[in-house]
């Protein structure tokens, strides 16, 4: 029987399957990019929808959150305050008033429930809009904890990292890209909180009305884990003082910038930038229950100021008042861009159901009232509204899980038809004999390794073979004598020019001795042994006592899929490979 080597079953294709091939590819570039046209549109569409369902909603949307009685002793106190869905009622003697939210968090909600309403505002920010949360009431209510939150119990800024990390893994494009900012507005002036030395930062204002803030550390955060150590080392330099109220006092406004950088096409390398702001806001309180004195007291005259200059502008941008007081405080000069055109602000209210804060409560909630800039009882009546309004969001809502849905297919689709046209454009770089295949680099580092033995660790030396590997006198010999074993292989392979000329020398004796070079043990032994020359020799002496255990038949197998993986269409490389190889069978 003729012998034939499997490892001459060379997957070479013929230059008219290379071209086969190429008009593949160029079928699936074409598909890829109208699945992505189709994608931007539908994108664009789910954009709108959202968009529309939060202008129902109002750009401008005041929610209240009620801290539970956590270690009160009079159970009776909190029966001062009464929430329901979109209403805060409280009763004082014979004096009862009633706030309505957009949404009021009652004392047993989670951090979950409110991070749930706030999910949909993120998207917007990351399809293009400048978006403000702030976390406002007084002090020890629940505002740091409602956006920093606890390891256990995380609240809306690691949870929106969070989810800004997981929509851009969904847009598997890469085509986000975050940076990350944190400042502290102190006793009105402005403190960078991840810059390691203390600096001066300006705000500058452009014609178009967008904010630069001079100065002020913006880091790229690739993932959450960056993120959320950076989001940890702002928060530890941030001003915290004891006060009667609270052991750990935010004595600042604590600002959370995250720069969202969308490419929006990336042919034309549009970009569309926009700004999610964070805001702990400092407590609003009567100084003189917080017991504050100097500095302290300096602090909260400051935190007010800026506060109610906040409401001022809140309530204009509300009312579309022609003029907007931003230049009354740092805290709104910096949110400028972020509050008024198109921006989407979040004001989350906070107060505390205990008796002896009604006073801060009812405060609280006349600044909610102001800034809704709604007459609230008369809104909340006017239940006829209210229900068209439902209807037209949840029939929104169910366009955009749609819209949802069929790009989620489109993704996948797009997924799938990428590895095709990745698979296609290998096949063709191995046909064409490019050496980019990690299992040609890996062959070709095995079989130049031993020459790195006498060189310093990690560096390769091509076309060089140390002198074990190069043909002796009297294997050339023998080669000669092998000539008609090669002719026959000639015969069979034709076409194959590299193949056969590389296995038109190989002798019998060599294939014998094949199998044995497991790949694996192969590679181990010489990546190892680079710098020891003594390992390389152990190497062959092993390579030569194990050929000597097998005969030709038992070895078919394994040469098969050797062979399968030298198929690099390498010509040099094979060259070298047999080289080395008959010199192994040279030494049994
Ligand atoms: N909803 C809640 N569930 C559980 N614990 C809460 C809740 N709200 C507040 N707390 C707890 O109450 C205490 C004070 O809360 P926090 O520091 O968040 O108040 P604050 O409004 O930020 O105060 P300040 O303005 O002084 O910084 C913290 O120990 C916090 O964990």
């Amino acid at each position: 029987m003729e012998f034939q080597p499997d490892f001459m079953d060379v997957n070479v294709v013929p230059e008219q399957d290379v071209e086969r091939l190429e008009l593949e590819i160029s079928g699936l570039q074409d598909e890829i990019s109208v699945l992505k046209s189709q994608q931007r549109f539908l994108d664009s569409k789910r954009k709108e929808i959202l968009n529309r369902i939060l202008d129902i909603k109002g750009s401008i949307r005041v929610f209240g959150r009620v801290k539970p009685l956590i270690q009160e002793k009079n159970s009776q106190k909190h029966e001062l305050v009464f929430s329901e869905a979109e209403k805060i009622t409280v009763t004082s003697g014979t004096i009862k008033k009633e706030f309505c939210a957009d949404k009021v968090f009652d004392q047993s909600s989670t951090q979950e429930d409110v991070f749930l309403e706030v999910e949909p505002i993120l998207r917007s920010a990351i399809d293009g809009h400048n978006v403000c949360i702030f976390a406002y009431g007084q002090t020890g209510t629940g505002k740091t904890f409602t956006m920093e939150g606890t390891s256990y119990q995380p609240g809306i800024v690691p949870r929106a990292i969070e989810e800004l990390f997981h929509q851009s893994s969904l847009n598997k494009s890469g085509s986000l890209v975050f940076s990350m900012s944190m400042l502290e507005v102190y006793l009105g002036s402005l403190r960078d909180l991840l810059a390691q030395k203390k600096c001066v930062l300006n705000i500058l204002a452009g014609s178009n009305g967008h904010v630069e803030i001079e100065g002020l550390t913006d880091v790229l955060i690739p993932d959450v884990k960056l993120a959320k150590r950076l989001y940890a080392r702002g928060k530890r330099a941030r001003s915290t003082s004891w006060t009667n109220v609270n052991e750990a006092s935010s004595r600042s406004h604590c600002l959370t910038r995250i720069t969202i950088t969308r490419k929006r096409d990336s042919a034309k390398g549009h970009e569309v930038v926009s700004k999610l702001w964070m805001v702990d806001l400092g407590g609003s309180e009567r100084l003189l229950k917080t017991g504050a004195t100097g500095q302290t007291m300096d602090e909260g005259k400051a935190i007010n100021l800026s506060l109610s200059a906040l409401g001022d502008v809140i309530a204009a941008l509300k009312k579309k008042h022609g003029h907007i007081p931003f230049r009354n405080s740092k805290l709104t000069q910096l949110l400028s861009d972020s509050l008024g055109n198109g921006s989407k602000v979040l004001m989350i209210v906070h107060i505390s159901p205990c008796k002896d804060d009604i006073g801060e409560t009812v405060c609280s909630l006349n600044f909610a009232r102001r800034v809704r800039a709604v007459e609230s009882t008369r809104e909340y009546l006017n239940s006829e509204i209210k229900k068209q309004k439902e209807n037209a969001i949840a029939e929104l809502n169910q366009q955009i899980r749609e819209a949802e849905e069929e790009l989620q297919k489109l993704r996948n689709q797009i997924e799938r038809t990428e590895n095709r046209l990745l698979e296609k454009k290998k096949l063709v770089e191995e046909q064409k004999g490019s050496p980019t295949s990690p299992l040609v680099i890996q062959h070709i580092e095995v079989v130049e390794s031993p020459k790195t033995t006498e060189r310093p660790a990690g560096k390769l030396h091509c076309n060089s073979l140390p002198h074990f590997m190069t043909s002796t006198a009297c294997s050339r010999l023998r080669q000669c004598s092998s000539g008609e074993v090669n002719q026959r292989m000639r015969k069979s392979r034709l076409g194959m020019v590299h193949s056969i000329d590389v296995l038109g020398s190989q002798s019998l004796s060599y294939s014998d001795s094949r199998p044995k070079l497991k790949p694996r043990y192969f590679k181990s032994k010489l990546v190892t042994s680079e710098t020891d020359s003594t390992k390389v020799k152990d190497f062959h002496c092993l390579e030569s006592s194990e050929n000597n255990s097998y005969n030709s038949s038992d070895l078919k197998p394994s040469l098969a899929t050797r062979s399968r993986r030298i198929t690099g269409s390498y010509p040099n490389f094979r060259a070298t490979l047999y080289q080395h190889r008959r010199r192994m069978s040279d030494l049994t």
